[in-house]
């Protein structure tokens, strides 16, 4: 750990990620970005303790690891629950970009909200707002379906966010149904040619869904060596119906131990 709250993430680990990392240029025929999903599981496969709330699982080095992977993307995303849950930062402090020692925002990604009906309450003191003013992160686009509060949008504009307003079918509950390749290109069409996506439950099982997994280029797991108990936000994606095989499985598989944890990286394309 370096000053004001930088991290390091040593040059031998970086060369274990790299197969998986998305390459400059490569998406760019695609009308979609490199998708990486990424997440911190524990062996039960939660992500948390319980909807809302925020379980730290990835102890510091992987976490370092994640923070790392935030600066080889473009952009990262979370659905609102955890946005919710996390009031997260979804910046890099990876020691030399942009705020951590480096110039302006070079290296920072770009923050990526999912909130179709419009749940999150901005204030004045969520933090990734305040990171924004203070030149260590993004301010976040927020994609969504409805007409977004006059409170919520003055906010976020106020720091350099916006609000990109999808004209994809949803329904009047709380089920998600913005389109991935409707949410994918709305993204690429604003310049994101590398997506991290992170969680939380609802958008990593929906994304692993039969439909959708084609989407994801990369996959990179830590898991925890704890299990968190039943009633956690599982990582368990839907069966495809009448189908006996598993959902999804992992090709290109290697592990590295980082800490207590380890780091699991696959893809899922043949
Ligand atoms: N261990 C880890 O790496 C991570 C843990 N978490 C944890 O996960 C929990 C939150 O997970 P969830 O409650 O499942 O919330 P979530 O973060 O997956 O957000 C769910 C909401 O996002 C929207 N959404 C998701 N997929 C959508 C789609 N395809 N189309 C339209 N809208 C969509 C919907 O409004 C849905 O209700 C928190 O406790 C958080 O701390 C979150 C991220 C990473
Ligand atoms: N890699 C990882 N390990 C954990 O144990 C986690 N709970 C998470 N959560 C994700 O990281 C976000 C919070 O971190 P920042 O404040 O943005 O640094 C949270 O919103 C989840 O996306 N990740």
């Amino acid at each position: 750990m370096a000053s004001r709250g930088e991290l390091i993430y040593p040059e031998d680990d970086r060369v274990f990620l790299k197969p998986y990392l998305p390459v400059p240029d490569r998406s760019q025929d695609s009308n979609v970005p490199f998708v990486t999903l990424t997440f911190a599981t524990s062996l039960d496969s939660a992500l948390s303790l319980a909807p809302g709330v925020q379980t730290a699982l990835s102890g510091p080095q992987s976490k370092t690891m994640t923070h790392y992977l935030r600066c080889k993307h473009d952009a990262i995303m979370i659905g609102v629950g955890t946005a919710i849950a996390d009031d997260p930062s979804l910046n890099c402090r990876v020691q030399g970009v942009g705020g951590y020692g480096g110039e302006g925002l070079t290296g920072q990604p770009q923050p990526v909200v999912v909130d179709p009906h419009g749940r999150w309450q901005l204030t004045s003191k969520t933090k990734i707002l305040n990171l924004a003013r203070e030149g260590r992160g993004k301010a976040p686009w927020i994609l969504t379906s409805q007409t977004p509060s006059v409170e919520n949008v003055k906010l976020l504009e106020q720091v350099g966010g916006c609000y990109i307003v999808l004209n994809t079918p949803t329904s009047t509950s709380e089920k998600p149904t913005m389109a991935w390749l409707d949410m994918l290109r709305a993204v690429k069409d604003r310049g994101v040619e590398s997506i991290m996506i992170e969680g939380g439950g609802v958008i990593i099982n929906s994304l692993l869904a039969a439909d959708n997994a084609d989407l994801i280029d990369s996959v990179i797991v830590t898991i925890a060596p704890t299990w968190l108990g039943q009633g956690g936000v599982v990582v368990s994606p839907p069966r495809t119906e009448g189908s006996s095989l598993p959902v999804a499985r992992l090709r290109q598989t290697k592990w590295q131990q980082l800490g207590e944890d380890v780091v699991l990286c696959g893809v899922l394309k043949a």
